[in-house]
């Protein structure tokens, strides 16, 4: 029987619940807006929202979450503040809240040492006091690295303002998960119509997007240490990764793109490693092993967006050796988010 350790594990506090609930009414046009109103408002008739019931299994570790994982072998959840995180709050608000969210993490992994483990927010639109709260959440609440979902306020992580934050993460050699959320408002066109602003399209053409920005505006040059760790087998990047890289490096010759360093396969195999969540498709899986090493490739849930069983069912029913079922299972997670 492998280890299990779970790496893309939602949740949430009732304070961050009750201020995304206010964003729910308010007047923005955040692409979030529709998934938040139907988690955070679904008391009142969300019809045109969507009303979907993850409230409770996000707020919830003792009722429910740790039950499933009682029966169904797993031995740990990396808990994630879940997305969109404080990003869709003001800055002082965010870092407030996002304080107070790894304060309520830590105390629950301190609660289950064998258990849980966790991923610290921070508030990306207040730089500074982020690169502060990723020290504090590296250092003295001893959690297991960073989460933040995709853009904030539209900018994307080759913009030299989240230096501060990219700097205290490699000083405290600590991976930052970037978790989806939905389109920002310049990427969103075409794509909030049928269900394709949520996880089904956006998501992954968001964070997608963000990666490549991150790796051909040279993010990775100036931060060589830097990890990343993204979901959901790498949001379609390595399947793309020969063209990216081909085209990428056609664009620099001609000018259309700056000099890099390295190239973006170099950059996406050193620098970058991704979880299976929410894609439990065994050919995807292998193809992702064997195109970019077993130790780049990690297993999630997603809970509670995935249920529990089928995502236990995938990775245990999947060929595979014993060395790339340990790694897969829980050596890669044990090594990237430093989990005992
Ligand atoms: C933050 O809300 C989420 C919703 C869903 C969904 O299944 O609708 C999936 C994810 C995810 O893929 O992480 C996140
Ligand atoms: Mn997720």
């Amino acid at each position: 029987k492998c280890r299990l350790i779970a790496c893309e594990e939602a949740w949430s506090i009732p304070e961050v619940a009750a201020e995304l609930k206010k964003v729910a009414n308010s007047p923005t046009q955040s692409a979030d807006k529709l998934l938040v109103k139907g988690i955070y408002d679904a008391e009142v008739d969300t019809s045109g929202y969507g009303k979907m019931d993850f409230l409770g299994g996000l707020l919830d570790v003792e009722e429910q979450r740790l039950p499933q994982m009682d029966q169904y072998g797993v031995d740990m959840h990396l808990l994630t503040l879940t997305a969109p995180g404080v990003q869709m709050f003001d800055a002082d608000t965010a870092t407030d809240l996002a304080a107070l969210a790894n304060d309520r993490m830590a105390e629950i992994c301190a609660k289950y040492p064998k258990r849980f483990a966790g991923l610290g927010s921070f508030a990306p639109h207040s730089p500074k006091r982020a690169a502060k709260e990723v020290e504090r959440v590296m250092g003295e609440l001893k959690l297991n690295g960073l989460v933040v979902n995709g853009h904030t306020n539209g900018d994307y992580f080759d913009d030299y303002r989240f230096w501060p934050i990219f700097e205290a993460a490699e000083a405290t050699n600590a991976t930052i998960y970037i978790h989806p959320r939905g389109p920002s408002d310049t990427l969103k066109g075409p794509l909030m119509d049928y269900g394709m602003d949520s996880a089904m399209w956006a998501y992954g053409v968001e964070v997608g997007t963000n990666m490549l920005r991150m790796m051909a505006g040279g993010v990775f040059d100036r931060f060589p240490d830097l990890k990343i760790c993204v979901g959901h087998m790498g949001e379609m990047v390595p399947f793309f990764i020969w063209r990216i890289n081909f085209m990428n490096s056609r664009s620099q010759k001609v000018g259309r793109a700056p000099k890099t360093e390295r190239s973006m396969e170099e950059y996406f195999k050193d620098n970058f490693v991704f979880t299976t969540s929410g894609v439990e498709d065994p050919l995807a899986l292998r193809y992702a092993i064997d195109r970019m090493g077993v130790e780049n490739v990690i297993w999630a849930i997603d809970y509670p967006y995935q249920p529990m069983k089928p995502a236990v069912d995938f990775i245990e029913n999947f060929a595979c050796s014993d060395e790339e079922m340990h790694a897969l299972c829980h050596g890669n997670a044990e090594r990237v988010f430093r989990i005992a």
